[in-house]
């Protein structure tokens, strides 16, 4: 950026020396937008990746417009190529263009906006690109993305260009019909309109491609970014169990990311935004000359007093006035698109865990229940539907009737000069033209108010659930009790556990898990055995104290209800590792010890596994697993307690047998399991209402 800036700072010097010898005051001006754009390029070394990149095309594009200008201006630039010239307010505009770019870069929403955006394009992650017909080739993914952006803009301001190009052949063409001049007519027809169409249609078909193409890569790698954070070091437990901080971090991931980058049917993405606002920018700031230099035709009503841009300063207050009412009748629905869409994914998951528990539900004939809960649930989605309208209602008496007076109010203030025969009808139609088109560029805020509102809403979900995911990872590094030390042993000190409201359940003073000796903790109902598995497991985040693991041991928990992924039962029994980990044969094996052999056959079947398999045959699924991972540790929270005494025994049995370096420590009820282990530990009521462990001693 600091190079760019001392080549437009030089811009700007020659733009003055130029502007002093032809005495032409309008480059003074561009001179002076000039350095200022070089004080604010330079300083754009600290703005956001993704404005950068428009700072940079802008204030590239003033230096080469700008150098063309000058050239024109001493008549340099060859007469041949007249017409290939960049219009005169041309470096003017991508001046402006550039600053304004600095200055909304300080904008809070705007920064906001940013920062999800930047998390793709200060990417260091490596990608794969393709330019037909050269090979593929590897990059960094924020380089190919900005190489992406680049072109896109550029695509974009060449199709500005032909479509003024177009406009002159629009007026040489009908000359040609005026004059009856019929080889003019063909020619302008085959030699211009042609190619100029031709070249339009495919870089539109390009910019289509290259844009779905930017915005699937853009996705995926936010997509992947925002699982990876969520997953890590398990935040999405730490956020379930915290609760309140981000609602349905399903719908965040799925469609808010597609939502913020692309928009969705009713909206804009902040790239389909920046590319409209580009091109509001570039109407705004070229029908401004125009209206500055008509405004030349009207003197303040009465006097003979002529303020420089007066229908400029016209345009300004008008759509000011009504940006701001607009914002003041508008301002709620950003709060109300939030609420449609934490409605609409509580809904949607209320249904899908409804097939999840449908044997449930069905057995407790529940379906009056659900359908009441469901629609009790839908009825929300209506309230918050009818305040919407409800808003958009009165927003639109507003805008509605903004829309209808404003093509009327330049006639209306230009009306008196023509009537004093101060002005012709030409000059009063390209006024209200040139107003129109300054009005229209201004008013993108009422224009796209709903659209604005529901954006910020999905911005406000990203943000509060990259909040969420940021707390709960803190409270995660911060509470961590379990490190790895020199030993066997498992060894828990001055331990307490607590539940997320803050109340303390468990105290330990000094418990030491020696390896080898195998384990049964018992206790009352909801005296914290569970919660003791979790934080020696590392997953539990409320807790103080120190947990001392062997380094490397690999720490296995069965809980009561286990997990079954969707997909094949193998993918069930080799889970959390992949099928290729482990061989068939192992796999069968693992089955037949766990007394699921008729399930062999069925191993590559697709399944609700989860649904299909009996209580006790999932219980068993976790046994495999295990048999499967043969971990150093393995915790049995009440993982047999569906099976019959007999079969427990059995696969206990088994377990001692066939996992020889495992130790194993079992949370369980039953009177029988102590005969598999050699030690007893009972949670007993300790001071202030807790629990604390104790050995318990067989006679
Ligand atoms: N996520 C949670 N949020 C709030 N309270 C919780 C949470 N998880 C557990 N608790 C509470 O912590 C206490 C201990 O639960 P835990 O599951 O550890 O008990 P337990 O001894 O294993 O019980 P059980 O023998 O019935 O399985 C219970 O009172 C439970 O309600």
């Amino acid at each position: 950026m600091q190079k760019l800036s001392v080549a437009v700072a030089v811009f700007a010097v020659l733009a003055a020396l130029v502007g002093a010898h032809k005495g032409a005051s309008d480059l003074f001006v561009l001179a002076g937008a000039a350095a200022l754009c070089a004080y604010t390029t330079w300083r754009a070394a600290d703005i956001s990746s993704y404005l950068k990149i428009f700072a940079t095309i802008f204030s590239t594009e003033t230096v080469v417009f700008g150098l063309i200008g000058l050239a024109e201006a001493e008549g340099l630039w060859p007469a041949a190529l007249k017409d290939y010239a960049p219009p005169q307010s041309m470096p003017l505009t991508v001046a402006v263009f550039s600053i304004l770019v600095y200055a909304v870069s300080h904008i809070r929403v705007v920064r906001e906006m940013m920062r999800i955006t930047d998390f793709y394009f200060d990417s260091k992650d490596r990608g794969e690109g393709r330019v037909w017909p050269l090979p593929p080739f590897a990059a960094r993914e924020s380089a190919i993305a900005v190489a992406m952006v680049v072109v896109l803009v550029l695509i974009n301001q060449g199709q500005v260009g032909i479509t003024v190009r177009l406009s002159f052949f629009n007026r040489d063409w009908f000359n040609a019909i005026q004059e009856k001049n019929a080889p003019e007519f063909w020619r302008q027809l085959f030699f211009v309109f042609t190619p100029w169409a031709f070249v339009y249609v495919a870089s539109a078909v390009i910019e289509f491609v290259l844009q779905s193409l930017l915005v699937i890569r853009w996705r995926r790698w936010l997509t992947e970014h925002y699982i990876g954070r969520w997953l890590g070091t398990h935040t999405h437990y730490g956020m379930a169990l915290a609760g309140g901080g981000a609602d349905n971090p399903d719908q965040r991931i799925a469609e808010d990311v597609n939502r913020f980058i692309n928009g969705a049917e009713e909206g804009y993405g902040v790239y389909s935004y920046t590319i409209l606002l580009i091109a509001t920018l570039s109407s705004l700031v070229s029908f401004s000359y125009v209206l500055w230099d008509l405004s030349g035709n009207y003197p303040l009503p009465g006097t003979d007093i002529y303020i420089p841009g007066f229908l400029f300063w016209v345009v300004l207050l008008y759509a000011t006035v009504g940006t701001a009412v607009t914002h003041l009748i508008g301002r709620s629905l950003t709060g109300l698109y939030f609420e449609r869409q934490r409605r609409e994914a509580d809904f949607r998951f209320s249904l899908a865990r409804l097939r999840e528990y449908s044997e449930q539900v069905a057995l407790l004939a529940g379906e009056s229940a659900e359908r009441g809960s469901l629609l009790q649930r839908f009825m929300g989605i209506i309230v918050n539907y009818l305040a919407i309208v409800q808003k958009r209602k009165q927003l639109m008496v507003f805008t509605a009737t903004y829309g209808q007076i404003s093509p009327i109010i330049p006639y209306v203030i230009t009306a008196p000069f023509y009537f004093a025969g101060r002005i012709q009808l030409g000059v009063m139609t390209q006024t209200a033209s040139a107003f129109g088109r300054v009005e229209g560029a201004l008013t993108f805020f009422i224009n796209y108010y709903t659209s604005l509102a529901n954006f910020k809403s999905v911005l406000d979900r990203l943000t509060s659930f990259d909040g969420a995911i940021d707390s709960a990872r803190a409270q995660i590094v911060r509470t961590r009790i379990v490190s790895p030390a020199e030993g066997d042993d498992i060894r828990l000190r001055e331990v307490t556990l607590s539940l997320p409201d803050g109340r303390s359940i468990v105290a330990i003073d000094d418990l030491t898990l020696s390896a080898g000796q195998s384990t049964l903790l018992s206790g009352p109902s909801g005296s914290g055995k569970s919660t003791l598995f979790r934080a020696i497991a590392g997953v539990w985040p409320y807790a103080v104290g120190e947990a001392l693991t062997p380094k490397g041991a690999r720490v296995m928990l069965a809980p009561q209800r286990p997990y079954i992924p969707m997909g094949s039962l193998a993918d069930a029994i080799v889970y959390p590792s992949a099928g290729a980990d482990h061989s068939r044969a192992a796999m069968e094996e693992a089955l037949r010890a766990a007394k699921l052999a008729p399930f062999i056959s069925r191993l590559d079947e697709d399944n609700h596994w989860s649904q299909r398999l009996s209580g006790g045959e999932q219980q068993r699924v976790a046994i495999a697993r295990a048999l499967l991972a043969k971990p150093d540790w393995l915790f049995l929270d009440e993982a047999t307690s569906a099976l019959d005494e007999e079969l427990e025994e059995e696969i206990y049995s088994m377990l001692r047998q066939r996992l020889l370096k495992t130790t194993i420590v079992s949370i369980g009820h039953r009177s029988t399991l102590h005969a598999f282990h050699e030690r007893h530990i009972v949670m007993e009521p300790a001071a202030g209402g807790l629990f604390s462990p104790r050995d318990k001693v067989h006679a």
